[in-house]
């Protein structure tokens, strides 16, 4: 059983996790055991219907800490799918604390799972298929200097 360690960002300016976007859900993200986790509170700038967080928000956030499992598989991969299930509405200014684990896996897909809950109450749950691919994926299409980083971010954290 692995203990707490924080997780670095993909990005400074990863929506999800990097610390250098001013609109980004700015989530520290650590692996505890078997799983990944994250504390976090919605604010104006993911507001959707007045004082609730936005769906599309909570899409992110399922999505961005789904991706810190990749740490756990320990390959590079993309969210093909993404499904959550929206069970409560999530106030803003409102403590969530939202997990991540690898449940099931084949050669290309990860299958990974995600729980927010509030107190100890579930409001949202997600589910993803994540696809390995290999780091000249992002080369190929997305920013070298960014990719670079990455990588040296990966290396540093091991
Ligand atoms: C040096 C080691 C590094 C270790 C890394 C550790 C940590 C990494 C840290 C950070 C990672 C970096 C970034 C994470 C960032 C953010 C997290 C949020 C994640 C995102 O925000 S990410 C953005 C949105 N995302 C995309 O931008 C993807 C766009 N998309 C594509 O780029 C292609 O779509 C691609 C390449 C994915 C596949 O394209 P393709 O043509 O290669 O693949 P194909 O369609 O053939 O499927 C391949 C195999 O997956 C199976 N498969 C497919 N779907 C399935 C399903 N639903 N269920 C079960 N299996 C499924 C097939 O059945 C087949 O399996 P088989 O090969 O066995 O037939």
């Amino acid at each position: 059983m692995r203990g707490d360690k924080p997780l670095p960002a993909h990005a400074p300016w990863c929506m999800g996790c990097g610390e250098d976007n001013p609109n980004g859900l700015h989530l520290e993200v650590h692996l505890h055991g078997d799983h990944v986790y994250a504390d976090l509170q919605f604010d104006e700038r993911h507001s959707g219907a007045p004082g609730l967080a936005h769906g599309g928000a909570i899409s992110a956030a399922c999505d961005d800490i789904m991706g810190f499992t990749l740490w756990i598989a320990e390959t590079p991969a993309v969210t093909r799918t993404l499904t959550v299930e929206y069970r409560r509405p999530v106030p803003l200014h409102t403590p969530v604390h939202i997990t991540a684990s690898l449940v099931d896996e084949t050669d290309r897909a990860l299958f990974i799972e995600a729980n927010g809950t509030v107190g100890d109450t579930t409001y949202f749950a997600a589910e993803a298929v994540f696809v390995k691919v290999d780091l000249s994926h992002f080369l190929r299409h997305g920013d070298w200097g960014a990719t670079a980083d990455l990588i040296t971010r990966f290396f540093q954290a091991d």
